[in-house]
């Protein structure tokens, strides 16, 4: 129903990269029609050029749009000055950049402009990210259904209730795929170190990490108990817990430190783009 708001009011796409063509790709396999989207980016890949070629518009000028999604480094968010024209009311922004606030978004479109900010994250790729989003004063209930619909074409969405809670959640999944695929490279090298061949080590380390996300997204366990059914008394998973939960050096410490190192990035992006 949403997709269609887009299909009909127009789709703007401001910065194609690794999260926006995600994105894309999820529209389009929803059903979004290649000639509603209109995209702005500097550096088109072939993709797009293809696209262009089933009636995307690639850098053309905008008259007007449903919605516009602004997938920029938080860094050039300014170029959606460039949208301004489209601010002020009917067109809904949504924004995945990390540590752009609603307030510094609203300062660059215009007073009025019904903007939510989401933070995404790289799964969105083959339709399997989770997206949590908030929307400024500006936002009708119809506003955050059409970002939440155009979010979920990439996987799970969740709504928090505050804006502040954002850097926590950039520094738990829009960040957390990278300490996922560490956990995979550092999970494969220790396999190496007690002798096994590379390949052999990251096939094993790759298909333990997303064995057991798929076990842990479909069981009605908690992650607690699935952990305790994998841990025979007196076992080997014992032995090798025994390191990873270490009060002083293990995981939980690190895993504090890694998500507040992250959040507080996001919040000094934001302070950064308040100026
Ligand atoms: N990569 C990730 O894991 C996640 C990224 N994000 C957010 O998504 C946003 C984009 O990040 P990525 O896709 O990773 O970056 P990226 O570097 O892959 O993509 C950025 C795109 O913007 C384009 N661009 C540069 N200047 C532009 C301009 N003036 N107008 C229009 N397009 C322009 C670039 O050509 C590039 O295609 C960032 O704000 C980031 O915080 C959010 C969640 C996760
Ligand atoms: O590293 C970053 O700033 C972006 C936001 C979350 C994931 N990547």
């Amino acid at each position: 129903m949403s997709l269609q708001k887009a299909n009909e009011g127009g789709l703007v796409l401001l910065g194609c990269g690794r999260m926006g063509s995600a994105l894309l790709k999820g529209w389009l396999e929803a059903g979004v029609d290649p000639k509603a989207v209109t995209v702005l980016d500097p550096h088109p890949g072939d993709w797009l050029k293809m696209l262009e070629g089933k009636g995307l518009r690639l850098n053309t000028p905008v008259a007007k749009a449903a919605v516009c999604v602004l997938a920029v480094k938080p860094q050039l968010i300014e170029a959606a000055g460039d949208l301004k024209a489209l601010g002020g009311g009917n067109t809904l922004f949504v924004s995945v950049a990390a540590g752009s606030t609603l307030a510094a978004l609203e300062a660059i479109l215009g007073a009025g402009t019904p903007v939510v900010r989401s933070m995404p994250n790289t799964p969105a790729a083959i339709g399997q990210g989770i997206t949590a989003l908030v929307g400024n004063a500006h936002c009708e209930a119809s506003d955050l259904d059409l970002a939440d619909q155009m979010l979920r074409a990439v996987g799970q969405t969740v709504r928090v209730e505050s804006e502040a809670q954002m850097d926590a959640v950039t520094g738990v999944s829009g960040s957390g795929p990278a300490y996922v695929f560490h956990l995979i490279e550092s999970l494969a090298a220790a396999g190496e170190v007690q002798g096994l061949k590379p390949d052999v080590a990251m096939k094993l380390a790759v298909a333990t990490v997303a064995g057991a996300g798929a076990l842990a997204q479909s069981s009605t366990e908690s992650a607690a108990q699935l952990r305790r059914n994998v841990t025979s008394p007196n076992g080997t998973t014992e032995a090798g817990l025994q390191v990873l939960m270490d009060d002083d050096k293990g995981l939980p410490v690190l895993m504090r430190q890694t998500v507040r190192a992250a959040t507080e990035r996001s919040k000094e992006l934001a302070k950064g783009a308040e100026g």
